[in-house]
């Protein structure tokens, strides 16, 4: 067998890369990952049994870089100066100054990877950094293929659209060149045959078993003989007050919207809620717009459920200490390995001579 890529994780937080690796089958050990926030290293030591350097990234050398030998750089850096949301400061943000740091180093490097996975908002694409970005790999040799993708397009009923940038650097080339220095609206071609579902599944195959069953005797009992139910029904006060802005989706829906680092502390644009009780759907014209939503038992996704959503694999567990806020805002921070896997498997496959 031959010897595994190595590979450099950046950003890791809870390892949604290391998964997508594992996901794609690609012959790949993670050689170090690299991580600020503390929670975030419990999760990722707790699923891997390996703590990623706890550290800020911008103080990276060129020399500590090189004596990793990576091949290939996975990289999903803060997202927040680039989003709708967000003030878009974009370079000007102190958040993007260590992705920015990185492409400096990189370019005092002996030996630059070969590979570059890069994940981030849509949004990004038309940063500044962006332009640093190209303009650095570029200047190194690279190829790239930019895409925006989302969980849908690979038969997941959840809407999280997002940048990825792919880099190989020559004399290493895509299986695709026809998409080389493009942005790309649907996956690359081999992944598209394989991977490409008609249809997204619905909502209730990503529900928790003890959650699936609905219907208004089991909210009205059943809901609080599960132990943890109560802290996931919403609260009637949020609904009074923000039933209008309130995202929900029924079990059967087959899409529901992105979850952020926010959910469970705010219900306005953080993601889905969901209705438990289905039938009061069909009387909800009648009741007025309140009454009826405090109808549909409406509950927030549990951490479990968004981890299904992001297409997690089921061994992937929080440990204990780690409170319901944070196991949200984590996650929320996280990616699609539905996405991430194939474009991954895409990035490291090589065109047969
Ligand atoms: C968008 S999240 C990436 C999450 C990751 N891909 C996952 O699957 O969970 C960005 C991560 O970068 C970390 N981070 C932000 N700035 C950093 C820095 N300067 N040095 C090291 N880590 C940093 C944050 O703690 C966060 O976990």
């Amino acid at each position: 067998m031959e010897s595994p890529w190595r590979v450099l994780e950046f950003y890791s937080g809870i390892g949604g890369m290391r998964y997508s690796l594992m996901e794609a089958g690609i012959n790949g050990e993670v050689v170090e990952a690299f991580d600020i926030n503390d929670r975030a290293n419990d999760v990722y030591e707790n699923n891997f049994g390996h703590r990623p350097c706890q550290g800020n990234i911008q103080t990276l050398t060129a020399n500590d870089l090189d004596k990793y030998r990576a091949h290939a750089w996975l990289l999903s850096p803060p997202c927040q100066p680039y989003t709708r949301q967000g003030l878009q400061k974009h370079s000007g943000d102190a958040r993007a100054s260590s992705f920015i740091k990185i492409l400096e180093v990189m370019q005092h490097m002996c030996q630059p990877p070969l590979m570059l996975f890069v994940e981030n908002v849509v949004g990004f694409e038309v940063s500044d950094t962006h332009n640093q970005l190209i303009d650095v790999i570029r200047g190194l040799g690279f190829v790239t293929q930019e895409f925006i993708l989302s969980p849908l397009q690979f038969g997941v009923p959840y809407s999280r659209p997002r940048y990825f940038c792919l880099a190989k650097r020559k004399p290493l080339s895509f299986l695709n060149p026809s998409d080389d220095n493009k942005l790309i609206l649907r996956p690359p071609f081999d992944v598209h045959n394989k991977m490409m579902q008609p249809s997204c599944k619905q909502i209730k195959s990503f529900l928790e078993p003890q959650h699936v069953d609905f219907g208004k005797d089991k909210v009205e009992g059943g809901l609080e003989s599960i132990h943890d139910a109560d802290q996931f029904t919403v609260p009637t006060s949020l609904i009074e007050r923000w039933g209008n802005a309130m995202d929900i989706v029924y079990p059967e829906s087959n899409r529901c919207c992105c979850f952020t680092k926010s959910y469970y502390r705010y219900v306005k644009g953080t993601g889905s809620l969901l209705a438990t009780y289905q039938n009061a759907k069909q009387n909800s014209e009648e009741i007025d717009k309140a009454n009826s939503l405090k109808e549909l038992g409406l509950r927030f996704f549990t951490p479990r459920e968004v981890a299904n959503l992001h297409s997690f694999p089921p061994t992937f567990k929080f440990p204990d200490h780690i409170t319901l806020k944070q196991q949200f805002a984590l996650l929320g921070n996280s990616l699609s390995i539905a996405v991430v896997g194939p474009l991954l498997q895409y990035l490291f496959s090589q065109p047969t001579q």
